[in-house]
């Protein structure tokens, strides 16, 4: 029963911990991570009531100390992916029944428990099995998970408050429900913030959730799972599994109640979903929602009145902040004639401070790259550039997986700017330049329309007000996310809200209202209070 309009206000950003030395949120987090280095915990699968072990256990290892054995996770089948899509479809009528008020409240409750009980698990989950730092730890499975979880709450709350007009003698309303079906959510390694979103946003608008997460996400995954427990979410509405993708994508995508994917992860992946959904049409109650945010090759364009400061610390931040594994991470950089020398050499002494590796130390800027797989791939474009003569690397270039998986931050620097390095995603600490005439800025901006099938972010670094203004113009559809004098990574819920068009997904923002919109279904209710008697309307009547 509703018995009131309960308001949701706009809330404030999570403020980020410094994590500085001799505070105290620097002493939970060293005990934390020591704490979960000595457990050896073995993860289930999160499967309406039960917690599901299997005989396949795999082994999570911290990429920047392999030889480490965190714990164990389950690795399920294609039996487990039909249990979760039957656990949620069985919790889906008392879920959607559920007052709005219940429904927020454990989200809010969940970002709660982060914000203080939890956060330093969540920080140090994260920092163990994805190798971030402090830093990068708390802006994402701290402030950003926070942040995702109370705005949406807002975000949804304002939704359900959009209602038509009515007329006399009529009454129209709106009532969003949620997709007829199950909602599958299949998140990314390198967000915990985004292992989070992608089944809680839809789940908070009243959908059952089948939740599989990357698998070297699992650590920092499981540990959200359980915040979700114990703030109230009922057994059933997010299920949390751990499968091949491939086996997910063919149980889920010819199931009769597949209502929609949110995913994030790699152009290639979301476009395979996307051929195998469409393939499927016929035997889906409704049309499903296909919502995925995917790769990027994201750009920084310097203009000739750029600060050579300004611009340094953009790429340095930009580009290798958590080893550059971010989808927003600044990997191709156009730099002018004229400032060019003094900021290679800027760029190169600066990186050359960046110390790297383990998460413990906290001095280390840089730590490893998430697996073996990846760091293969990346070495391969780094010896390449090594063989090839329109390239060069001009700091890092070293590779060593001895220990971990740890790449050197690199900069190459090349003379065709199509070079494969200023077209394809690395995803990894890898930065290439070229060096334009100053005196053909317009020119480059269209070369940097046109380099890239993706079109994520990306920044204008320039004094010149009509620098930033042909850019602004010229750039529109090359990044969802521009930035003026600032790094293209880094963007807050609430205030950057995140997204890509092109080759890099649908752009349905994550973290805002655009958003939400796509997991509900409208349902538009009109009442007559005085009905029609007769189907003759005046014009047809003789005097
Ligand atoms: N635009 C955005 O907001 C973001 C994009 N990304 C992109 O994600 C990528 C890096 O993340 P990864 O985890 O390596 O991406 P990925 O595409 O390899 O994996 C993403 C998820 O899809 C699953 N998956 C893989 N193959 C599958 C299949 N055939 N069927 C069903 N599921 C499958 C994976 O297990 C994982 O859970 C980069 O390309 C990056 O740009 C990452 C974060 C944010
Ligand atoms: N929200 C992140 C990007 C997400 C990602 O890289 O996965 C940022 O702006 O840095």
């Amino acid at each position: 029963m509703k018995i009131g309009n309960f308001s949701y206000p706009l809330p404030a950003n999570e403020p980020v911990l410094s994590y500085a030395p001799g505070t105290k949120e620097r002493d939970d987090l060293k005990k934390a991570l020591k704490s979960l280095k000595g457990k050896k915990i073995d993860v289930p699968m999160y499967i309406g009531s039960e917690e599901i072990r299997t005989d396949d256990k795999i082994e999570i290892r911290p990429p920047h100390e392999k030889k480490f054995v965190l714990g164990t996770y389950n690795q399920g089948t294609a039996a487990d992916v039909k249990k979760a899509i039957n656990a949620a479809l069985k919790a889906k009528e008392k879920w959607a029944a559920l007052s709005w008020g219940n429904r927020a409240n454990i989200f809010l409750k969940a970002a709660d428990l982060i914000a203080t009980k939890y956060r330093a698990e969540m920080c140090a989950t994260t920092m163990l099995g994805q190798s971030k730092n402090a830093f990068q730890a708390e802006i994402d499975a701290a402030c950003e998970l926070i942040d995702f979880l109370r705005f949406n709450v807002h975000f949804l709350n304002e939704i359900y408050s959009q209602q038509p007009v009515s007329s006399a003698g009529i009454h129209n309303r709106m009532e969003y429900r949620p997709l007829e079906g199950f909602v599958l959510a299949v998140t990314p390694f390198n967000f915990t913030a985004i292992g989070g979103n992608l089944p809680t946003s839809a789940a908070m608008c009243g959908n059952v959730v089948v939740w599989k997460c990357a698998n070297t996400q699992v650590f920092s995954a499981q540990m959200f799972m359980r915040i979700l427990k114990e703030a109230g979410l009922p057994d059933g509405v997010v299920n949390l599994i751990f499968v091949d993708g491939p086996v997910l994508g063919d149980v889920c995508f010819n199931h009769p109640d597949f209502a929609g994917i949110h995913f994030t992860g790699s152009t290639g992946v979301f476009n395979t979903m996307w051929k195998h959904i469409g393939e499927n049409t016929k035997i889906y109650k409704s049309y499903p929602r296909i919502v995925g945010e995917t790769g990027g090759k994201d750009f920084v364009v310097a203009h000739k009145s750029a600060d050579v400061d300004v611009l340094v610390t953009a790429l340095c931040r930009g580009a290798f902040e958590y080893q550059g594994q971010k989808c927003s991470a600044a990997s191709r950089a156009y730099i002018p004639s004229n400032i060019a020398a003094e900021v290679k050499k800027k760029l190169v002494a600066e990186i050359k401070t960046m110390k790297m590796g383990t998460v413990e130390d906290f001095s280390n800027f840089i730590n490893a790259v998430i697996d073996e797989k990846s760091f293969d791939k990346i070495e391969e474009y780094i010896k390449q550039v090594k063989r090839d003569k329109e390239a060069k690397i001009i700091v890092g270039g070293k590779c060593d997986k001895s220990n971990g998986y740890f790449i050197e931050p690199t900069v190459i620097e090349v003379t065709n700017p199509k070079y494969v390095t200023m077209c394809n995603e690395i995803f990894g600490p890898v930065l290439t330049i070229y060096i334009y005439d100053e005196n053909k800025f317009e020119e480059t901006l269209k070369l940097v329309d046109t380099t890239s099938p993706y079109a994520l972010t990306g920044s204008i670094i320039a004094q010149d007000r009509n620098a930033v203004e042909l850019a602004t113009q010229k750039l529109k559809n090359s990044a969802g996310n521009f930035y003026i004098n600032d790094k293209p990574t880094g963007a807050v819920v609430g205030q950057q809200p995140f997204g890509g068009a092109r080759g890099s997904g649908t752009n349905d923002k994550a973290g805002s209202i655009i958003n939400l919109y796509r997991w509900l279904s409208a349902r538009t209710i009109k009442e007559t209070f005085i009905p029609a008697t007769d189907y003759r309307y005046a014009f047809l009547k003789e005097k």
